[in-house]
């Protein structure tokens, strides 16, 4: 006669699972869960500050992993270890999609929801993320004045100013680029602390390699990886600007920026912009 599932109920012991974690590392020890879970701290009693939280958070650990691997992305193609590199910054362009559908958790909060807790976040603003920040400078939208939210806090103006010290992601490109076409001294030995300006002589070398791909293979695969992560960026921009329209309208920012007029400026930041202007040239 087969068992009836019902009355007697499947053990996974059976099977071989462990059960006993006394002394032994569990899996909510390896991924250090008690910190995780406890650090939702709700400071009203509106029900959608908890989702508020958690986009938040989640935000700032897939961007923790974004900044994991632009830092060994950048490393690998100093090292010459093109391959590699490309692996990365493809999962880097992934890490901002699954951002981007995230959006879509967070609009389920309408406006009236909101403004039940918007009075408790103070001054506080995602414009104070210091780890955008970081990807942002590390991409190469370079600007000193975004180190003055941090000044209060040594640690993070130093991480910052240790990354504006540093060539930029795109700063790599072009030196890797130049191995192949001259580019003019004034790019190379660039201040690399201060904003990228594009340049004529730059777009005349990346239009060389979309001209002649299969001749400059991995210099097209290099922008092709960057122009990739910088569409989805683009999408992170828009999609935030579009929450922020729906949820405040056109209010001030709780970081003191106009809001909405503040965000829309941002969409016309260029991280790469020869790897987009050459399209016309071509
Ligand atoms: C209802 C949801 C949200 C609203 C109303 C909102 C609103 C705003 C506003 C108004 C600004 C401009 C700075 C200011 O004056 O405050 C801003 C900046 C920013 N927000 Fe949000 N935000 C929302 C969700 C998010 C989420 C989920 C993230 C993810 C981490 C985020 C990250 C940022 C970042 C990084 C900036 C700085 C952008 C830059 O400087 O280019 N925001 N937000
Ligand atoms: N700047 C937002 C507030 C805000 O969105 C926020 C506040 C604290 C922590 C993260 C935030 N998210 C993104 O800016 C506002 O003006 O309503």
């Amino acid at each position: 006669m087969s068992k009836c599932p019902l009355n007697s109920p499947f053990d996974p012991a059976e099977d071989g699972a462990e059960m006993s974690f006394d002394g032994r590392m569990s899996y909510g020890d390896y991924l250090s869960l008690d910190a995780i879970l406890t650090a939702q701290k709700p400071l009203s009693d509106a029900h959608d500050e908890m989702l508020f939280i958690i986009q938040h958070q989640t935000s700032e650990l897939w961007m923790r992993l974004a900044v994991h691997e632009l830092h060994a992305a950048r490393d690998c193609l100093l090292a010459g270890d093109s391959r590699q590199a490309f692996k990365m910054l493809a999962r880097v362009a992934r890490i901002f999609e699954q951002l981007n559908s995230a959006w879509d958790v967070l609009r389920t909060m309408t406006p009236s929801d909101y403004t039940h807790f918007r009075d408790s976040l103070g001054q506080s603003s995602g414009f104070q993320s210091y780890q955008y920040r970081l990807i942002e400078f590390m991409l190469g939208n370079r600007n000193k004045a975004m180190l003055r939210p941090h000044a209060h806090d040594a640690d993070v103006t130093a991480l910052l100013e240790n990354e504006l010290s540093q060539p930029s992601l795109y700063d790599v490109a072009l030196r890797l680029l130049s191995n192949s076409l001259p580019l003019p001294a004034q790019v190379l030995s660039r201040d690399v602390s201060l904003p990228y300006q594009a340049s004529d002589a730059v777009m005349q070398a990346w239009t060389t390699i979309y001209q002649a791909p299969e001749t400059h293979w991995e210099l097209y695969e290099l922008a092709e990886k960057l122009v990739d992560f910088e569409d989805y960026f683009r999408r992170w921009r828009f999609n935030h600007v579009t929450t922020v329209e729906r949820v405040i309208g056109f209010k001030r920012g709780t970081g003191g920026t106009g809001g909405v007029s503040y965000l829309k400026r941002m969409l016309e930041v260029e991280l790469f912009p020869e790897l987009w202007h050459l399209r016309t040239e071509l």
